[in-house]
């Protein structure tokens, strides 16, 4: 028997990584090839031909598993009944603008649609904030919903973590999936801290996991030029198609959701952007990605893993952005 459709919101769905991430969905890459989906488009009033359009793009493409499309500029219809929501849409930084101008519109973009989702999500839906500042909107939109609980609100550094292993997997020519285990510690911002201290690459000749420490032999390129690149790339991405992301993000939002929902591999982490509970010393209250597994629709920090004192001044040093950005984004709730 066939299972029931999920509804799947998408907010920010005429743009970019929406176009990019509707037909992910709709071909089961985030929630499995046998999982029927209803997607829910929302976009703002300005972008409703456009979303129009995508609308009729995904009625062309027929896709099996998608049983239906809702497209509107109505965030209460937007969040009715969603099982998973992945949070896109928000104001982006525009020349002259100051960093406190670009965090009060998201504050209260992130402020009403929590609401919104709180009053009209699934019960137990998962969240997904992809929209930049992601940490910090997350933050808000779990302060904003206080009904729904806190575990089940994240942002997205599942896309730095994968340049991570990309980046690896390239120096030490190994296939990315033969990579694991790095860790993605703080905000997706450059502060992050790309940590490969306890990732492995399993070796072509025996099937041996072996450390990317070990493996890779050059300890100055994986503390200076391997870390900024990963937290220079969005940055790179920007330069080179005058665009932001779109296609690796959405990707790596799928990524995030099945491997939240259907777990992750025995043996493997993956970063997520989560509210911290202290662990690893890091303020309680920050949305901070944490390595994590994920198991049954739960996920848990990674815990024990020792941190070196490089590790530890790279993790504070992004804690205490994060501690700044909740700061300006609480002083323009003021
Ligand atoms: N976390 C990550 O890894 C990551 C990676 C890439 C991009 N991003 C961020 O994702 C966001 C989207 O990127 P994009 O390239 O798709 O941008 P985009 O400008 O192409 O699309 C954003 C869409 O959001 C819509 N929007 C604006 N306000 C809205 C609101 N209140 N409700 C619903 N929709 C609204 C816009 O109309 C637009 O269609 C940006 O903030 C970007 O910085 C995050
Ligand atoms: O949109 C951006 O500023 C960059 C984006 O967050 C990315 O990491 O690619």
């Amino acid at each position: 028997m066939s299972k029931d459709p999920v509804r799947v919101l998408v907010t920010g769905a005429a743009g970019q990584i929406g176009y990019a991430i509707v037909p992910m969905v709709a071909r089961g890459v985030m929630l499995g090839p046998d999982q029927p989906v209803i997607l829910h488009l929302l976009d703002i009033e300005p972008a409703a031909e456009a979303l129009k359009g995508v609308q009729m793009e995904l009625l062309d493409a027929a896709f099996p598993l998608l049983k239906g499309v809702v497209a509107t500029t109505d965030v209460v219809e937007a969040c009715k009944g969603v099982k998973v929501a992945v949070m896109v849409g928000g104001f982006p930084r525009k020349e002259g603008m100051e960093r406190k101008d670009v965090m009060s519109k998201n504050v209260s973009i992130y402020k009403a649609q929590a609401s919104a989702l709180e009053k009209n999500a699934a019960q137990g839906c998962k969240v997904v904030v992809v929209a930049n500042p992601a940490n910090t909107n997350a933050l808000i939109l779990k302060e904003f919903a206080p009904s729904i609980p806190p575990d089940n609100i994240t942002c997205l550094t599942r896309l730095d973590h994968n340049r991570a292993l990309g980046q690896i997997a390239w120096r030490v020519k190994a296939q990315v999936s033969d990579v694991k285990n790095v860790i993605i510690w703080g905000n997706h911002s450059s502060t992050q801290y790309p940590d490969v201290n306890h990732a492995t690459v399993r070796t072509s000749c025996n099937g041996e996991d072996k450390s990317v420490r070990e493996l890779v032999g050059d300890d100055q390129w994986l503390n200076g030029d391997f870390i900024a690149t990963v937290q220079q790339r969005g940055a790179a991405i920007i330069k080179a198609r005058k665009l932001s992301s779109a296609l690796s993000a959405a990707s790596s939002a799928c990524d995030h959701i099945r491997d939240w929902l259907l777990g992750t591999p025995k043996g493997t982490w993956v970063s997520m952007g989560v509210y911290s509970d202290g662990s690893y010393g890091v303020p309680a209250g920050l949305m901070y990605s944490f390595p994590v597994t994920c198991d049954n629709g739960n996920w848990s920090i990674v815990q024990g893993l020792r941190i070196d004192d490089f590790s530890r001044e790279k993790m504070d040093a992004t804690a205490k952005e994060l501690s700044e950005e909740k700061a300006l984004a609480y002083s323009c709730l003021d």
